[in-house]
């Protein structure tokens, strides 16, 4: 990935993915290791939607537009310095609305099948999110497109190998094209998109 050869450290970097899968716990490892501050989706989300989700009802698009909003401006204060933010960023047109504040945001997806996320949700103590509204939030997950500059990682090791893959992903001169020792079975990251390929 990294069509335009720049330094992961002053990108910003969304870490993308349905509810509970992992986007917390990896973006704050990235964070860490690009030694880039961190920002958490769920601090931008206005307290209905909070509470819209604690009692089970799916978002919209209209209330996600001024969440998502909040964080394209976060991201844009953040193009020189560099920074990683969680966001879900479930649709095209969510991740279009980032880019339209940010164009320069790269995406790590973080992807796992619905029965290991829903465990692992189930599993969570202390988070709003009921495993009740993953089923919609697998229906309107669009994964990253050709076109989209960005990178998508599975979920199943352990957190620091999956920062670890994100990381390798990100990094300029990336294999474009998996070779035979780093597919992306046996890297567990699978380029999606133009960006995930240069
Ligand atoms: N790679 C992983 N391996 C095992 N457990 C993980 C992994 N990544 C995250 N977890 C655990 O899964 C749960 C969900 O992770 P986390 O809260 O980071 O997800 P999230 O995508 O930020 O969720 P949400 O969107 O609902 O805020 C947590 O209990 C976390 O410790
Ligand atoms: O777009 C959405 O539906 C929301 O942003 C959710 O994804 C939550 O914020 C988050 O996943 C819960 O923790």
């Amino acid at each position: 990935m990294n069509t335009a050869g720049e330094s992961t450290q002053s990108q910003v970097v969304v870490v993308m993915g349905v509810a509970g899968t992992g986007k917390t716990t990896v973006g704050r490892l990235l964070a860490e290791d690009l030694d880039v501050p961190y920002a958490e989706a769920d601090a931008f989300h206005p307290p209905a939607n909070v509470a819209k989700m604690s009692a089970g009802t799916p978002l919209d698009d209209a209330d996600r537009a001024p969440w998502l909003d909040a964080i394209g401006a976060w991201a844009h204060g953040h193009a020189d310095r560099g920074g990683v933010v969680s966001c879900s960023a479930l649709k095209r047109a969510y991740r279009d609305r980032l880019r339209a504040a940010a164009p320069h945001l790269v995406f790590v997806h973080l992807t796992g099948d619905r029965a290991l996320i829903g465990r692992r949700m189930a599993e969570r103590a202390d988070h709003f999110m009921p495993v009740a509204l993953l089923d919609s939030q697998f229906a309107t997950l669009e994964p990253l497109q050709a076109d989209e500059r960005g990178v998508s990682v599975s979920v199943a090791p352990g957190p620091r190998a999956v920062a670890r893959r994100a990381l390798a992903a990100l990094r300029p001169g990336h294999a474009p094209v998996p070779s035979p020792v780093a597919t992306p079975e046996a890297t567990g990251e699978a380029p999606t998109g133009a960006a995930s390929h240069a």
